[in-house]
């Protein structure tokens, strides 16, 4: 727990001062919570260049004189380096990623179809998360109920591939195992491959890169996706140009690869659909999926929470069905999911912006142009606004609730300097909603049709790489399905 101590004592030596620490990134500094509001819309602040610095004559270039520019941009994400293209598009400033999730996939969220036959969004996740449960859990084709053991990571990346398959690119592609392989190992190589090559100073980088196994593997997945994606990209492309030609109107695809295409269009820049694919996966996948693991395994070394939210859900279900609205209301089951949340963030701090120009800030600090800046998260541990903080109390934001203006700050999607694991601001987390709704469901189906249990002596640590933390990558969990009893509503299936 290396930095997490040193963050920790930095913040209790220097309570409410600015530090400094050394990380793989280089120098960054450290914010107190309370700047989280003085900065949340300064646009001296950025986001994009937070992470890249792809900088306009980059994107300009072409051929050698592009990858020159690469070599001279230090670059967290390494874009320009040939598997790291995801890296490439997520920096460049068009916002088409942050548009997408908040015009397709968040408010598609909430539509139901008018057809009697047709699922809502929320009813395909529900459907799609049945079938991911029984393949990973039930795949001995036992009809008894029998415990199985799993590596709880494992097993949770591959359901949150499969489920958030069938909202980014439809009923067929989300079948398909070999993109199913391919989005859960990219994602998780990215960050691999990443941490490895900025071990090395970034004028070599993309020398060095040829020769490291990690970005080797990267780039040979980037490949494979390419040759599952591009066809039918290509194939799209060419419909659109003969009914075009016709003077017929132009088929629409809605999935993500047809919504990128359509909005590059509408804002005229280019943007390859397959690539951005991959970048959605790569925000989203893994993020989702530690945050669902981390649930289970909270719940599993709390059993008694499992019964009173088996009440709520079946309450909920069955007076409502899937909706957005019967989503919400399951408040205990927010509460539980924002209290595994709180012990175990993705970071101990948020909100990474590079700051563009000089600023002084309200302590008359100043912080000079080009400074990496993250604000301390250390709240949500902190025993003056929780108490027993150490402790996971699956009630906690629900009695929070109860206390007159703290309703709003206590639930899940809610961002806070208080809570910052979901960002906080302008860029707070835009997919928040549907990762909620996706662990929520999934959770759903999880409590409603089976009992889990960590394995004996297994470790749920969490695991620490720099300020990031990981649910426990060795986790194991004894899963069993539950006879069916009438109190299961029809809407879990
Ligand atoms: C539990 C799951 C997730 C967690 C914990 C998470 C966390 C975060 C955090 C901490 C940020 C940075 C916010 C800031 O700096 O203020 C962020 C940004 C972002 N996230 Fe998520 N995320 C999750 C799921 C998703 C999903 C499912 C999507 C897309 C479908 C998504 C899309 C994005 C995008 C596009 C941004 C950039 C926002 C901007 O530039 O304004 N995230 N996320």
């Amino acid at each position: 727990m290396g930095i997490l101590l040193y963050s920790q004592d930095a913040g209790k030596t220097f309570p409410d001062r600015i530090f400094r620490i050394m990380t793989d990134l280089g120098e960054v500094i450290f914010l107190p919570p309370q700047f989280a509001e003085e900065i949340k819309s300064d646009h001296r602040f950025s986001f994009t260049t937070a992470f890249e610095k792809v900088c306009a004559f980059q994107t300009a270039a072409t051929g050698y004189f592009r990858s020159l520019m690469c070599a001279l941009c230090v670059q967290d994400f390494h874009a320009g380096i040939p598997g790291f293209e995801t890296a490439e598009l997520g920096g460049l400033e068009n916002g088409l990623l942050q548009l997408i999730t908040r015009k397709q996939l968040t408010r598609n969220l909430g539509k139901s179809h008018t057809a009697p036959s047709a699922m809502g969004q929320l009813g395909t996740l529900s459907d799609e998360t049945a079938n991911a449960l029984a393949i990973n859990f039930e795949s001995s084709g036992e009809a008894a109920q029998v415990w199985t053991e799993v590596v709880a990571k494992n097993r949770v990346l591959d359901i949150v591939a499969r489920v958030s398959s069938r909202i980014y690119l439809g009923d067929e592609l989300c079948h398909d195992e070999r993109w199913l392989a391919i989005t859960k190992l990219y994602t998780t190589h990215f960050f691999t491959a990443a941490t490895k090559l900025r071990m090395y100073p970034s004028n070599v980088r993309r020398l060095v890169h040829w020769l490291i196994p990690e970005c080797k593997l990267l780039r040979s997945q980037f490949n494979d996706a390419q040759q599952i994606l591009q066809p039918i990209v290509n194939h799209r492309r060419g419909l659109r140009r003969a009914t075009l030609a016709t003077g017929e109107s132009v088929p629409e695809f809605g999935d993500a690869l047809g919504w990128v295409e359509r909005e590059a269009a509408a804002k005229s820049v280019h943007c390859n659909p397959s690539i951005f694919q991959l970048l959605l996966s790569t925000v989203s996948i893994n993020t989702t999926a530690d945050l669902l693991e981390q649930c289970m395994l909270c719940i599993a070394q709390y059993p008694s929470i499992i019964s009173p939210l088996r009440e709520e859900i079946c309450h909920v279900l069955r007076h409502r069905g899937w909706s957005k609205s019967s989503l919400a209301s399951m408040k205990l089951l927010d509460s539980v999911i924002k209290e595994s949340q709180r012990l175990k963030p993705t970071s101990i701090a948020a909100m990474r912006r590079r700051v563009e120009e000089n600023v002084t800030l309200s302590n008359g600090v100043t912080l000079k142009r080009g400074t990496r800046v993250y604000v301390d998260a250390s709240r949500m541990w902190d025993p003056n606004l929780h108490h027993h903080p150490e402790q996971w109390d699956g009630y906690r934001f629900l009695k929070l609730r109860s206390i007159p203006g703290r309703e709003t700050m206590a639930q899940l999607a809610s961002t806070s300097p208080d809570h910052l694991a979901f960002g906080h601001g302008e860029h707070a987390c835009p997919g928040r909603f549907l990762a909620i709704s996706v662990i929520k469901i999934v959770l759903c189906h999880l409590l409603l049709k089976y009992d889990w249990m960590l394995s004996p002596g297994t470790d749920v640590k969490p695991v620490t790489n720099g300020i990031l933390l990981v649910a426990s990558p060795t986790a194991r969990l004894l899963v069993r399905r539950r006879r069916r009893t009438a109190a299961v509503p029809d809407a879990i299936g």
